[in-house]
């Protein structure tokens, strides 16, 4: 791999022009600092040069500060492995340059590589470049000085808005609010950028020092304002999290004490944020999401991708038709095959829906949506089977009749075919016992609504081929879902680490704890539902034969509860009725119903465990604890019974699948961050006091043992579990 450069060439025209090169987005790995510092220098001295032009490598800019470097400075703790770019480089160096610097855009310019554009004096784009600052969607700020000029190029709302929500944007839209002076054709690019250096040096444009300007600021008054309704919003959106108010306590240093002064407090912040909890999580998911492209014995083999062009979808209800959608909309003909004309014709209008969802969001077209749509095609029987380069079985979960349809799918379609089932709990062999071609089987476990859904479980069996794998993972990263590899075993990787979610909140109401109160701890955590009210929205029928299910997998570890079949009883259905643990009506949000309590009493009652009949007397950290350290503990015998590839997989699958918060990143990394002895400690006192529900698991005991972190990858352990 070409290390990375800078490299400087100084044309006859007397522009210097100077190429960032760290393929394939020319991140700003540290050593590139000091080059730059160097030749910017060696730029400034010399007589043949007048003004310098900034471009980046083979059509791209810069795709941001290297942030391997943050992966280190975790595993060390070492805030000085950062350079000292805000003030040395992009201020003395580059924006106070006694000679003008012109950025040159293509591709990309995101995080520190758009902070490198915005510390020059000008800045020309080739059309589509992306643009932003999405540093907090790692947990720090800008660190080069973007805090301080994006508000004063384009104003306080649009900075904040980009930095606050991570927010590209194209260099079109660039140009409209003052971020981008000119767009130009690629062809043009380095003829303009130069040619507008040159202008700057010789006084024929204006050379614009951005830490200076205060005219797209507006009035302090008017500042203050924006300022307070943004960190209004930012309470509201990321409550647990500090980088966005930090982010706005830096703008407003800067607005009342002067650029220069922001730029000192940016880098402050910027070192201790680098170092929190959140910002640790957040780099943790996304070096996880990256390693999810190895797969052991898959994509080591050197084998090719085949392309799926057509594929045909069995079942419109909740699940076929979501995915349905997610594959007409990355440009994949989709046959959806129904039952009968009614179905069919429900399961078409779901689509239909799921568009115009999109489209009234302004995440899609109607142009787009209208295109989907007609590579779309309804069927009642196999006829458009014949060309299908893989199925998508999403009919009701029933043992039987998947196993007749993959002995008859088998037959009217192509040898190559990819055979999935989007089966939740149902054993892959068994579904396909009845088919002669095992070998392509496997499971596309889809999580709902599908459509919306980030995960893909790629269930495969020990006879599943590798082909088949590899062909799968390609069709999820087409239509934009993270394919995570799991094995063979009920609830696959993220159902079955959340199974004791419900069994342990609704213990706790039987201890006499209130569910609302159980809710609301686990919301406050930062889950989007707390196990009451996802049981109340996936209506009380699943949540029973979810319970049931497990249970009879795993014996050993079941609670029970008469909760759910009294309020049953009690005319209750959650959602599907209107009536749960809370009260649904058209219109408003989910209130708590009272009326609810006497079935608790009773359900309490029956499971007779609170002591001397009394309520527990219990902190919200303490029914944090003992509803997730069950989970953390289920996902650890995930990680044991090698379902998942690597701990951290898991990380990424319940993040995505079960919107854990990513800023604590994922299950298994909460775990470490409130310490595994803690959680074993805590797990085996419950135990001892409730039974094998809380038992710790091996691998918990284990790590704790040896001191290892839960979500860390173990080599002595790969090969166990490479027969996934
Ligand atoms: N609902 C979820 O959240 C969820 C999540 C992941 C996976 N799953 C799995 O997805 C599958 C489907 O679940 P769902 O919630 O979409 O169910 P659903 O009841 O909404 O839809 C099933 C559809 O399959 C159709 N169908 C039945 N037999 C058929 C046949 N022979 N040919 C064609 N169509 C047939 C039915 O008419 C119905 O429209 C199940 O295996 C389920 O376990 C469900």
């Amino acid at each position: 791999m070409a290390e990375p450069s800078i490299t400087m060439e100084v044309g006859n025209d007397g522009v210097a022009l100077i190429t960032m090169s760290n393929p394939p987005v020319n991140a700003l790995a540290r050593t590139m600092f000091p080059a730059l510092k160097s030749k910017f220098d060696e730029a400034m001295r010399r007589n043949d040069v007048k003004a310098v032009v900034l471009t980046g490598k083979g059509g791209r800019f810069s795709g941001g500060f290297d942030i391997n470097v943050f992966d280190k400075i975790h595993k060390t703790g070492d805030v000085s492995l950062l350079p000292d770019v805000s003030v040395e480089i992009a201020v003395n160096t580059m924006e106070d340059a006694k000679k003008p610097i012109v950025a040159a855009i293509e591709g990309l310019a995101l995080g520190g590589g758009l902070e490198m554009a915005l510390a020059s004096h000008a800045r020309i784009a080739v059309p589509k470049v992306q643009l932003g600052l999405p540093e907090l969607s790692l947990g720090v700020i800008p660190g080069f000085g973007g805090t301080q000029r994006l508000p004063r190029l384009v104003g306080l709302s649009k900075a904040i808005e980009m930095m606050l929500l991570s927010k590209t944007i194209t260099s079109e839209e660039g140009e409209k609010i003052g971020l981008i002076d000119a767009v130009v054709s690629p062809n043009e690019l380095m003829k303009v950028a130069r040619k507008w250096a040159l202008d700057i040096a010789d006084r024929r444009k204006p050379w614009i020092r951005t830490l200076h300007r205060t005219d797209r600021i507006g009035s302090l008054a008017e500042a203050r304002l924006v300022l307070k309704l943004a960190r209004e919003q930012a309470k509201k959106i990321a409550p647990n999290t500090p980088q966005q108010l930090a982010c706005i306590d830096v703008i407003e240093e800067g607005i009342i004490h002067g650029g220069y002064s922001g730029i000192l407090k940016e880098d402050k912040v910027f070192r201790e944020l680098v170092v929190t909890d959140t910002a640790k999580g957040l780099v943790h998911v996304f070096f996880s999401q990256r390693l999810l492209s190895k797969v052991p014995n898959v994509t080591d083999r050197g084998l090719k991708p085949r392309q799926v062009k057509k594929v045909a979808v069995i079942g419109g209800g909740l699940m076929g038709s979501g995915i349905a959608t997610a594959l007409i909309l990355s440009n994949i003909h989709v046959v959806l095959k129904e039952i009968n004309a009614e179905y069919l014709q429900k399961g078409i209008k779901t689509i239909e829906a799921n568009l115009r969802g999109f489209v009234v969001k302004g995440k899609l077209t109607q142009d787009k949506a209208e295109k989907a749509l007609r590579i779309l095609k309804g069927s009642l029987d196999y006829s458009d089977f014949k060309d299908v380069d893989m199925v998508v079985e999403a009919v009701v979960e029933n043992v039987p009749l998947k196993q007749k349809l993959f002995s008859e799918i088998e037959k009217v379609c192509p040898a190559h075919c990819i055979l999935a089932t989007n089966t939740s709990t149902i054993d892959l062999n068994l579904v396909g016992e009845k088919t002669r071609s095992i070998d392509r089987i496997i499971g596309a476990h889809f999580f709902s609504p599908a459509h919306v859904m980030p995960l893909l479980e790629i269930v495969r069996t020990e006879r599943t081929s590798p082909q088949v794998i590899l062909d799968l993972m390609t069709v999820g990263k087409i239509i934009k879902k993270v394919p995570v590899v799991v094995g063979n075993r009920t609830g696959f990787a993220v159902n079955r680490a959340f199974f004791p979610y419900s069994q342990a909140a609704h213990f706790l109401a039987n201890l006499g704890v209130d569910p609302i109160r159980i809710d609301r701890v686990i919301t406050n955590f930062g889950l989007p539902l707390g196990p009451f009210q996802l049981q109340d929205l996936s209506g009380y029928g699943v949540a029973t034969a979810v319970w049931k299910e497990f249970s009879s997998v795993f014996p050993d570890r079941v609670l029970f509860s008469p909760l759910i079949d009294l309020l049953r009883k009690n005319g209750r259905d959650g959602k599907n009725n209107g009536r749960g643990f809370y009260i649904y009506e058209k219109g408003s949000r989910p209130k708590p119903d009272p009326s609810v309590l006497p079935i608790l009493e009773e359900s309490r009652r029956i499971a007779n465990i609170m002591p001397n009949g009394k309520p527990i007397s219990i902190s919200d950290q303490q029914i944090l604890e003992m509803v997730l350290f069950p989970v953390v503990n289920e996902g650890c015998r995930v990680v044991e019974e090698g379902i998942v590839i690597r701990p951290s997989d898991l990380d990424v699958a319940t993040v995505l699948g079960m919107s854990f918060p990513s800023y604590r990143g994922g299950l298994l990394f909460w775990g470490d961050l409130v310490e595994p002895k803690h959680v074993y400690a805590s797990l085996k006192k419950w135990s001892e006091q409730y039974g094998d529900f809380f038992k710790p698991s091996k691998y918990l005991e284990e790590r704790v043992a040896r001191g290892i972190p839960l979500s860390e990858a173990d080599s002595e352990n790969a090969a166990s579990r490479s027969r996934l």
